[in-house]
């Protein structure tokens, strides 16, 4: 069979591969790339951007409900097949605009999963390819839960699907994507139930701020189990049930839908590694600084299937850019840590940036928390919000903040105040010599440095 040549094969059309794909095309490198479903990546068709459309009706609703008899009369009613219309109207659009791009830059298209034949070749659609440059960029799926029924749960892609709300749900694992999707549901009336193996949501995050969340959410209906062990999914009529042990006791809780959310992993099933000697592990495929296979030269890898990545947008677009730059002239970049804030779109959102306490400990020694329950501050109050709290951590021996970690209804644009802080070196008293405009929550990031 004849072999096609390329300068670099990307696999994966996310921000990721897109990023790394259309660098190496605008220098003149003969391109191709492959997808094994739209084009367009987790973020724009089944992430991010779908999700924000969803969740801003849920927060016109819990908003009203927190206005409710404060001036709010009767609370808006949500027209669901309308929201999904809305969205459908973004991502329908995303597979199209992508390919169109990616030809226009003269970049051959694959709709299949590539598989390596040996380091440098791959099979896809029939055809082998030889490249002398890979790069892998598929990002992660679902953790596989080993457990009798598993055929029955549903994935946050039918999240972004729901013809209609259902009445009821349980959600396997309290991560980001089962805690925003809990959080939307609930406000838009679904009983909703969480399941954890491990003793506290959003284990990542600061415990200060997610037991106050978590406890938000108990208020509003949301019940959580911790410390499970799920033994099995059943299928009823209406509904499914979940069995799980806790305790060292059995329960059961019936649902209309049960959804796996605990994490997600490498996308690398089909791509047959071994055979390209490309090293990986469950942290993704193994990587050097250049994002370049610890044990293949030729093969790069970036965005959320690599080893240095934190799975998230922003850092996933920054290693496509690196790795455009490393295929064009060989580790020409490379990938440094950026500071990267983060955020979780729950209602109120809880946002963190930089170090959490322990870290800065260890690092700095001696440190300086400011920290408090702001829940009376004219912010929340007008809003009529019970939750709102932050933690700032600062160097004590230079006055440097060195990470910050906020629950408010607008912790998502807060943090960013910090993060450019954080880059900037910026001390406490620097910080609070800003003005911000007012009344706004950029004018109590300073406050929260008060004392
Ligand atoms: C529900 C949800 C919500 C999220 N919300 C946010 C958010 O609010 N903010 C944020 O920063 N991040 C968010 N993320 C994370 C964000 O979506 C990812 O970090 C980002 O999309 C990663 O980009 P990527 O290019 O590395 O991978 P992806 O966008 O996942 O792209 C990988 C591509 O590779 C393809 N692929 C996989 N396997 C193969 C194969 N064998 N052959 C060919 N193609 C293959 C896939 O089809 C996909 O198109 C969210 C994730 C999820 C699941
Ligand atoms: N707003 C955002 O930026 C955003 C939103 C969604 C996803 N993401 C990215 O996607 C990544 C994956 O998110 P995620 O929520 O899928 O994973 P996660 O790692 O955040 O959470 C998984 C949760 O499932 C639990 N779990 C694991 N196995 C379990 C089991 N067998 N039974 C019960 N619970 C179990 C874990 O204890 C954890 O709480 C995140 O790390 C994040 O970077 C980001």
């Amino acid at each position: 069979m004849k072999t096609k040549h390329y300068d670099v094969f990307v696999i994966g059309s996310g921000i990721a591969g897109q990023t790394a794909a259309e660098k190496a095309a605008k220098t003149g490198k003969k391109v191709a790339i492959a997808d094994n479903r739209e084009y367009g990546g987790t973020c724009a068709l089944r992430g991010c951007d779908p999700k924000k459309i969803m969740l801003q009706f849920s927060e016109i609703l819990q908003q009203s409900k927190q206005l409710k008899d404060l001036g709010v009369k009767k609370l808006p009613t949500i027209d669901w097949k309308k929201v999904q219309k809305f969205k459908t109207s973004f991502t329908s659009a995303v597979p199209v605009s992508t390919e169109k791009e990616l030809q226009q830059l003269g970049i051959d298209l694959y709709h299949q999963s590539p598989k390596f034949l040996s380091e440098s070749e791959i099979s896809v659609e029939g055809k082998t390819i030889s490249a002398d440059k890979f790069v892998i960029a598929t990002g992660l799926v679902p953790r596989k839960l080993e457990i009798k029924g598993r055929k029955y749960l549903k994935t946050s892609d039918d999240i972004l699907q729901l013809k209609k709300i259902p009445k009821s749900v349980v959600f396997i694992g309290s991560g980001y994507v089962g805690m925003e999707f809990s959080s939307m549901l609930n406000s838009l009336g679904c009983k909703v139930t969480m399941i954890d193996s491990s003793d506290e949501i959003l284990n990542v995050f600061d415990s200060y701020l997610t037991k106050k969340l978590r406890k938000e959410l108990k208020n509003r209906g949301v019940t959580f189990h911790f410390n499970t062990d799920v033994i099995k999914i059943q299928e009823h009529t209406k509904n499914y049930s979940i069995v799980f042990q806790k305790n060292e006791e059995k329960h059961r809780i019936k649902a209309r839908m049960i959804f796996n959310t605990a994490g997600r992993v490498p996308a690398i099933g089909n791509l047959d590694l071994d055979k390209a000697n490309v090293a990986y592990d469950d942290s993704g495929v193994l990587v050097n600084n250049y994002l370049q296979s610890t044990t293949n030269k030729n093969v790069y890898a970036c965005g959320d299937v690599s080893s240095k990545s934190l799975p998230l947008t922003p850092l996933s677009g920054l290693q496509g850019h690196i790795v455009g730059s490393n295929v064009i002239k060989e580790n020409s970049e490379e990938f440094t840590n950026p500071l990267v804030p983060s955020v979780v779109f729950t209602h109120p959102q809880l946002a963190s940036v930089g170090y959490s306490e322990s870290e800065a400990i260890s690092r700095y020694k001696k440190i300086k928390v400011y920290k408090d329950d702001v829940s009376n501050w004219y912010n929340a109050k007008k809003e009529n919000a019970s939750a709102y709290a932050f933690k700032i951590i600062v160097n004590e021996r230079t006055d440097e903040i060195v990470g910050a970690h906020i629950l408010s209804s607008k912790a998502a644009e807060t943090i960013n105040l910090f993060a450019m802080a954080i880059n900037n070196k910026m001390t406490a008293a620097e910080f609070k010599r800003q003005i911000f405009t007012y009344p706004s929550y950029a004018s109590d990031a300073k406050s929260m440095l008060a004392n």
